[in-house]
C-alpha cells in the first residue's frame, strides 16, 4: 500500500526527470543578457570567497580594490567629460578605497580631482590616500568652514564612495554631515555600488529622495538599487566564471570587446530579482489530484505556472524498506514570498499526510519570462 508519509529523500529519482522536463517543456532559454540583483548577504559572501587566502582565487584586498577602482573610474570616464571637476567623498570601508583608487586614475586621465577623506582605516588606506595625493589629487580631511557646498564648481561631479554593501543604520560621525550633504546637493553624483544612505537590500526606505545621476554596481547590482532611475553601469571583471553558478550572478555577454564596464538600461537590463523567484517541487499520486492542486494555485494567482510531469517513478527508503511508487511531479513557479502560501494550499488539498514541498532557488532566466512570472503572481498581502 502506498505510504502517506512522503520523506524528502524520495525525490532522488524524480529530481533527475524534472531537470530534463524543465528545459524540454518550456522555451525560455532565451539569449537576452541577464543581470541578477544580489542581497548584501550574497555580496559579502562573494567578497569572502574572492579573498579566502586558502582557496582559489585568493585575491588580496589591494588587488581587488585596484580593479574595482579602475572599474569605477572607467564608468565615470564614459559618463562625464574630462573637463569636469571631480569631488570624491571617501568612506571608512572598501567602498571608500574604491573611491581613492578611482580618484588617482581620473587625475591621471586629466580630471581635476578633490578627495574628502575624513578618516583612514589603516596603513593600507593611508597608502591609497598618499598615492592619490602623489598623482595630483587635492586631499581635504575635514569639512571647510563654509561647508561642503563651497567645494563645488559649476563643473563638479561628485563620486559617492562613502558607504558600500556593509553599511547599516543612520550615518555616524564624521559621515553624518557628508551623507545629508550628498542627499541635498544639486550637483550630479555617481554612486559607487549603492547610493550612501539607501538600504543595500531595500533601497531608499528612509525616503531621502537621494537620486544620484549615475551608479556603478560592482560584481552585480544590489537589491536596493532595483528602483534606480539614472545611468547604471555594471563592472566586476575580476569574478571567476564559476562564481556565476555558485552565487547566481550569471552575466552572459556583459563584458565584451575588452570593456570592463557595461551600461544597463534604467532599472537594470534584464535585472529581474532572481533572488525573488522560486521553483517548488510537489509530488502527487496521480494526475487528477495534481490538476486540482495546480488549478487552485494558478486560479488564486499564488503561482504563475505548474508543469505536471507524468510517469515519475519515486524510489525511497521507508520503514527499513525500499519503496517504489508511480507518481506525477508538479513543478511550480512562483514568487519566493508566496512559497508559504503554496505550501498551505498543497497541504489543504493533498491526500498525503506529509506531502513533499521542496523549494529550489532560481538562478536565472530570460528577461521576458521572469517579467511574465512576476506579473502573473500576486504579491503577498
Ligand atoms: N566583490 C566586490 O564587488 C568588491 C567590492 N568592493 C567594494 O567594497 C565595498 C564593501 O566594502 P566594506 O565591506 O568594507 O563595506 P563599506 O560599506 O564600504 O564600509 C563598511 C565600513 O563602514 C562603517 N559603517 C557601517 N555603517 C556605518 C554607519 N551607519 N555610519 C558610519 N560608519 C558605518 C563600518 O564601520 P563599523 O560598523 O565596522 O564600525 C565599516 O568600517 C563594496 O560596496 C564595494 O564598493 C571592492 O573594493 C572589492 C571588490
Ligand atoms: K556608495
Amino acid at each position: 500500500m502506498r505510504s502517506l508519509l512522503r520523506p524528502v529523500a524520495a525525490l532522488a529519482v524524480g529530481f533527475t526527470t524534472t531537470t530534463y522536463a524543465f528545459s524540454a517543456s518550456t522555451s525560455f532559454c532565451a539569449a537576452a543578457p541577464h543581470v541578477p540583483y544580489i542581497s548584501s548577504k550574497t555580496a559579502a559572501a562573494i567578497d569572502v570567497s574572492l579573498m579566502n587566502p586558502s582557496a582559489s582565487p585568493a585575491y588580496t584586498l589591494p588587488q581587488l580594490m585596484e580593479l574595482a577602482g579602475l572599474t569605477v573610474s572607467t564608468a565615470f570616464h564614459k559618463t562625464y567629460p574630462p573637463s569636469s571637476h571631480v569631488l570624491v567623498f571617501v568612506g571608512p570601508g572598501n567602498n571608500g578605497g574604491d573611491g581613492l583608487v578611482a580618484a588617482r586614475h581620473l587625475k591621471l586621465w586629466g580630471y581635476d580631482v578633490t578627495c574628502v577623506v575624513p578618516k583612514l582605516k589603516d596603513a593600507f588606506f593611508e597608502k591609497l590616500r598618499k598615492q592619490a595625493e602623489d598623482c595630483g589629487c587635492e586631499i581635504i580631511t575635514k569639512e571647510p568652514r563654509e561647508g561642503y557646498a563651497s567645494l563645488l564648481t559649476p563643473s563638479t561631479v561628485i563620486i559617492d564612495s562613502v558607504f558600500g554593501f556593509s553599511a547599516t543604520g543612520p550615518p555616524r560621525a564624521p559621515y553624518n554631515d557628508i551623507v545629508p550633504f550628498l542627499h541635498s546637493t544639486t550637483a550630479p553624483v555617481m554612486a559607487v555600488d549603492i547610493p550612501s544612505g539607501w538600504s543595500v537590500d531595500s533601497g531608499d526606505v528612509n525616503y531621502t529622495n537621494y537620486a544620484p545621476d549615475s551608479l556603478i554596481s560592482l560584481t552585480a547590482p544590489k537589491l536596493g538599487s532595483k528602483g534606480f532611475k539614472g545611468r547604471h553601469w555594471l563592472g566586476g571583471h575580476f569574478v571567476p566564471k564559476r562564481f556565476e553558478a555558485e552565487f547566481g550572478i550569471k552575466v552572459d555577454g556583459v563584458y565584451e570587446g575588452g570593456e570592463i564596464v557595461r551600461e544597463l538600461t534604467p532599472g537594470g537590463e534584464g535585472g529581474e530579482d532572481v533572488d525573488g523567484y522560486s521553483v517548488v517541487y510537489v509530488t502527487a499520486p496521480n494526475g487528477d489530484l495534481a490538476q486540482v492542486i495546480a488549478s487552485e494555485l494558478v486560479k488564486s494567482k499564488t503561482v504563475a505556472c505548474v508543469n505536471i510531469i507524468p510517469a515519475v517513478k519515486s524510489v525511497y527508503a521507508w520503514k527499513g524498506n525500499v519503496e517504489v511508487d508511480d507518481e506525477v511531479l508538479m513543478m511550480i513557479k512562483t514568487r519566493k514570498e508566496r512559497v508559504g502560501d503554496v505550501e498551505k494550499i498543497v497541504k489543504k488539498l493533498h491526500e498525503y499526510e506529509t506531502p513533499e514541498v521542496l523549494v529550489v532557488g532560481v538562478e536565472g532566466g530570460s528577461k521576458e519570462y521572469l517579467k511574465w512570472l512576476g506579473e502573473s503572481v500576486d504579491k503577498r498581502k
